[in-house]
């Protein structure tokens, strides 16, 4: 049975939980502090359970020849990718005071941890839950520093393989028992012959008692919502406050109005998704009244007479008589009255049913 636990303080995910909707500001909120509030507050407002940043110790997450390296892009924030991450990476003070507005607004609020030592300062600041970017799904060593934390974890599979999937849930699990694996391809934007959301099944084969969940880089919602439908517990969309902004993340991000109707729509396909269970609902009482077929009489029966197949037809019928599934419970029973043609055979009439 996959698991439901407390992802954070008193919610629940998994089983028959809502969905749990995870908000990725990411790098969206371009190096601003009010930017970045302004999003927690929107990701609030449209319903999201969760805001999350990404937070890298640099010297940790690169070497120093990947932050030297010229990145002259429309999406660049420096000249180098080292001057491009650092205007985009808030300080740890920085991180505190996020936080703090996150409780003020009443949403939780985490971080990828880019790196080890980022983890650490996650764990310091007492983050609910460790999200693992792909990038990071991977780095074994880094995931048993994390598991062995006894946080929750959501780690996303972008650009791995299941074998490598497989070794991770193997890992984790040695040490923590509360994670949640995320389908995800790692490109922006995500095209839909790229997406494979049957993995989720796929996974939720080979890790049975996890919950799993999808992290979406396509553009629109559709394909989010059709992940819920196949079973996923947590949804990572990146939001934006405007997709034309500079920055490599907004164009495949959701803005305010997306994420809202995001969330809507999951809310309404769960709702849809039912129990499972096959039967006659109360709703459709009255349209089975109106419209559900009964058996009749196909020809004048006399009474005493033993019914058989020719004699029955079923049509919609007044009064409401013998219904349609039970027509061959009829065959060799006899009616105990005259009953004319085309008129209902009602249960009465019939001797022994
Ligand atoms: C794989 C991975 O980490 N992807 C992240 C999460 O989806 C992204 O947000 C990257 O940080 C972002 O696309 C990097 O953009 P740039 O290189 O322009 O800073
Ligand atoms: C890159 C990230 O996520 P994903 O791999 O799910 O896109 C992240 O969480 O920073």
């Amino acid at each position: 049975m996959p698991s439901t636990f407390e992802l954070c303080p008193g919610r629940m995910i998994g089983g028959d939980r809502p969905c749990f909707v995870i908000a990725e500001i990411g790098q969206n909120h371009q190096g601003d502090i009010e930017i970045a509030k302004k999003m927690i507050k929107m990701a609030k407002d449209c319903g999201a359970d969760c805001a999350k940043f990404q937070k890298s110790e640099l010297q940790y997450k690169f070497n120093k020849r990947a932050l030297e390296r010229p990145y002259k892009t429309k999406n660049s924030w420096g000249e180098t990718y080292g001057e491009h991450k650092r205007h985009l990476e808030f300080s740890h003070e920085q991180y505190r005071e996020l936080q703090k507005y996150a409780k003020e607004v009443g949403i939780f609020l985490t971080a990828s941890g880019m790196d080890e030592m980022a983890i650490e300062f996650l764990h310091e600041i007492n983050v609910p839950f460790f999200k693992v970017a792909s990038a990071d799904a991977n780095n074994f060593p880094y995931l048993e520093k994390a598991a062995k934390k006894g946080r929750p974890m959501v780690i996303s599979s972008g650009m791995q393989s299941i074998e490598t999937m497989r070794q991770v849930y193997k890992t984790v699990k040695e040490h923590n028992q509360n994670f949640v694996i995320l389908q995800c391809t790692s490109t922006y934007p995500l095209e839909p012959q790229d997406v494979n959301l049957r993995v989720i099944t796929e996974y939720q084969k080979e890790f049975p008692d996890i919950p799993i969940g999808y992290s979406g880089h396509e553009s629109g919602i559709s394909i989010s919502v059709a992940a819920v439908a196949l079973g996923a517990k947590v949804i990572e969309r990146h939001v934006t406050l405007d997709k034309t902004w500079r920055g490599s993340d907004h164009a495949a991000s959701l803005e305010p109005a997306e994420l809202a109707e995001l969330i809507r729509s999951i809310r309404l396909v769960e709702l849809a998704l039912g129990c499972g269970l096959k039967k006659r609902l109360p709703c459709e009482e009255s349209f089975h009244r109106k419209l559900g077929k009964s058996v009749v009489a196909k020809v004048t029966i006399p009474k005493g007479t033993v019914l058989s197949l020719d004699m029955l037809a079923v049509k919609v019928a007044e009064p409401i008589g013998v219904d349609a599934e039970d027509i061959f419970r009829l065959v060799g029973k006899s009616v105990n009255e005259d009953v004319s043609e085309d008129e209902t055979i009602t249960q009465q009439v019939v001797n022994g049913l």
